[in-house]
């Protein structure tokens, strides 16, 4: 993937004129924004420097961050920029290009930092190195000795609901160290792991007569409410065994699921610092953080700050998934690079309990990269998964108003009798999924398309003059703490009366707002797959946008149709699906190889895997 825009016209706000040759030609042949050149003569400018090489190596590092990177190769720079020869970028040369950035004052103040052949803007580089620090720490704390009275009497409870011998095995680590890596694909049984283990640490805690304080967080308010409702199903299922289990259970509490920004402290002044830091800890003894997929490097390192170096961690999450929105591929990179710890910290899971079988088959060919399998599974005339090939745009709109309508008119029908309850529930029933956000395969679009089927539908009888109208469906887009909605929380707008209210579905259960309360959501007939992280719905149509796509990888696929817990729909071409399964969402990061060096207490990053960028496979 070359990753490169395309100037819509001499005057594209991408595009600018200020800066070095060799800078300009890099915004004109479309891989740097100006901004990306802005910021590098800038700080050039301040720094001390006019080399346009160094200022290249600036401002790509800008642009990696911007791109979801955490730094950049120099020496793979030019390759994985993918630019035509006709572009006239006279690329320095690798060996000469790390030497000036080295002697530049901009990385003798500080600015630069290279390493190993990796470029980082120094934030990203304090970052990193902190995330990596504080886990490998963690990993050296000791834990209280283990009480075997306990454990034996615990765990034939936790065993009899169901627990597996690999989640066992993971249940068992959690309780061994002070930090977990809890990795599996939905279905896998990471919540019910979870609760297993929050039994356990509960018990083992009542043998030292202590009680256990636990908190449950994710990146979304969604994902947050799931993580939630699941845990305290499966402590209710544990707890109906008897009174010894329900006893058990007791100790765990009742945790509430909540928004990471929410454990950590939210600050009206400050978007990446928060309440709790190094010194003012949070005061859990557990800390369980799901969908830590979506986790940035920033605010990981914001959670293990925040984290009492003696309470117990547990990351859970699928990093097969789309990484965070923001810089880093933390999961991933934990998952690669404490492989080799002696501690261990990372169990995998790999049986799905949940989906169905077709849908599981089609995950498991979109993880190893099978794009003939893919096809298979989607062509084989199976209830549970299909390919709706469609072209044209007129293709498209067949297929998707043939399954996005129905859903839309059973919201409205529900909204239009004040059935609040009903109507949130429908929009578990359905989703439809897109890559972009704007064009013809994008969000906007589709949105707009519902409405207008709506609005012509009789049935309906909808009067599309304002946003607000009975049935539309609502995504909140950011955490709002003084309406206390979260980021990823969805409702619909329900009639009540001759007045219209909007419902939001929160761990609290719904909430009813004023409309022109809410200022962070937006219409969710259609949304995008990175907003469906942390979600499920029952059935679930994917429209996979052109083959040459930029947003279209392996990563991106995958996550979309493992949303769905019993049907799946792909909505477009052969080409589209090849091109999605052979794409990658690598981010050059240099955590990976850090930590597998802190593993074997050397601070060598040179790992063949740091710096990774992305690539068509
Ligand atoms: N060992 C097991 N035997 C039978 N059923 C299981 C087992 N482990 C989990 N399950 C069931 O499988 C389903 C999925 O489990 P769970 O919700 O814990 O998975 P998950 O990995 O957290 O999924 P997701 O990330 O998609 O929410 C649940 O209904 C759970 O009760």
């Amino acid at each position: 993937m070359t990753e490169l825009f395309e100037p819509a016209d001499a005057r594209d706000w991408r595009l600018t004129t200020a800066g070095p040759d060799l800078l300009t030609r890099a915004n004109a042949a479309g891989l740097l924004t100006s901004s990306d050149v802005h910021v590098a003569t800038r700080v050039g400018a301040l720094g001390g420097e006019t080399d346009p090489a160094v200022l290249l190596a600036l401002a790509l590092a800008v642009r990696a961050v911007r791109r979801g990177s955490v730094c950049v190769r120099l020496a793979e720079a030019q390759a994985s920029a993918g630019l035509p020869e006709e572009a006239g970028l006279a690329w320095p040369e690798p060996a000469a290009w790390e030497a000036a950035v080295a002697a530049s004052p901009l990385t003798l103040a500080g600015v630069l930092r290279s390493e190993h052949g990796l470029l980082y803007l120094d934030r990203y580089h304090r970052l990193e190195r902190g995330v990596c620090r504080d886990l490998l720490t963690r990993l050296d704390e000791p834990v209280p000795e283990i009480d075997g009275v306990a454990l034996e009497v615990t765990l034939p409870l936790i065993r009899d609901e169901h627990l597996s011998p690999e989640q066992e095995m993971a249940v068992r680590g959690a309780l061994g160290r002070t930090t977990t890596v809890l990795t599996g694909g939905p279905g896998t049984g990471k919540t019910t792991t979870v609760a297993r283990a929050l039994v356990l640490l509960a018990a083992q805690a009542g043998a030292r007569g202590e009680r256990v304080s636990v908190a449950l967080a994710a990146p979304t308010g969604k994902a947050a409410t799931r993580l939630q409702e699941a845990v305290a199903g499966e402590l209710a299922g544990i707890a109906a065994q008897g009174p010894a289990a329900a006893a058990a259970v007791e100790r765990v509490g009742q945790p509430q699921g909540v928004t990471l920004h929410r454990l950590l402290g939210w600050r009206p002044d400050n978007s990446t610092r928060f309440r709790h830091d190094r010194t003012n800890r949070l005061k859990h003894d557990v800390v369980v953080v799901d969908e830590c997929s979506m986790v940035e490097l920033t605010l990981m390192s914001r959670l293990l700050e925040a984290v009492r170096p003696e309470a117990r961690l547990i990351l859970a999450g699928d990093p097969q998934q789309l990484t965070s929105v923001g810089a880093g591929a933390v999961l991933k990179d934990l998952v690669d690079g404490l492989e080799q710890h002696p501690a261990a910290p990372v169990a995998g899971l790999t049986r799905n309990f949940r989906s169905e079988e077709d849908i599981k088959a089609l995950a498991t060919a979109l993880r190893v990269g099978d794009a003939d399998a893919v096809l298979d599974v989607l062509r084989s005339g199976s209830t549970q998964v299909q390919l709706v090939e469609a072209a044209t745009p007129e293709e498209v709109e067949a297929a998707l108003r043939e399954v996005a309508l129905a859903p839309a008119l059973a919201v409205r029908a529900a909204a239009l009798e004040g059935r609040a309850g009903d109507a949130v529930a429908q929009l578990d029933l359905h989703r439809l999924l897109c890559a972009h956000r704007e064009g013809p395969f994008g969000v906007r679009h589709w949105n707009q398309r519902v409405e207008g089927w709506l609005a012509e539908d009789p049935a309906a009888a909808l009067d599309l003059r304002g946003p607000w109208y009975a049935g539309r469906p609502l995504l909140v887009t950011r955490n709002d703490y003084a309406l206390d909605v979260y980021n990823g929380e969805v409702g619909v707008v329900v009639r009540d009366g001759t007045r219209l209210r909007a419902h939001i579905a929160g761990s609290g259960g719904l909430q009813e707002f004023a409309p022109g309360r809410l200022d962070t959501v937006e219409t969710m007939h259609a949304s995008t797959i990175h907003k469906a992280q942390g979600s499920q719905a029952s059935q679930v149509t994917v429209l996979l946008p052109d083959a040459d796509s930029q947003l279209l990888t392996r990563e991106l696929f995958y996550t979309a149709v493992t949303r769905a817990q019993h049907h799946v729909r792909v909505v477009g071409t052969e080409a589209a699906v090849r091109a999605a399964v052979a794409t990658r969402a690598v981010r050059a990061t240099g955590l990976t190889a850090r930590l597998a060096a802190g593993a074997r207490h050397t601070d060598d990053i040179s790992g063949a895997d740091s710096g990774r960028s992305a690539q068509r496979g």
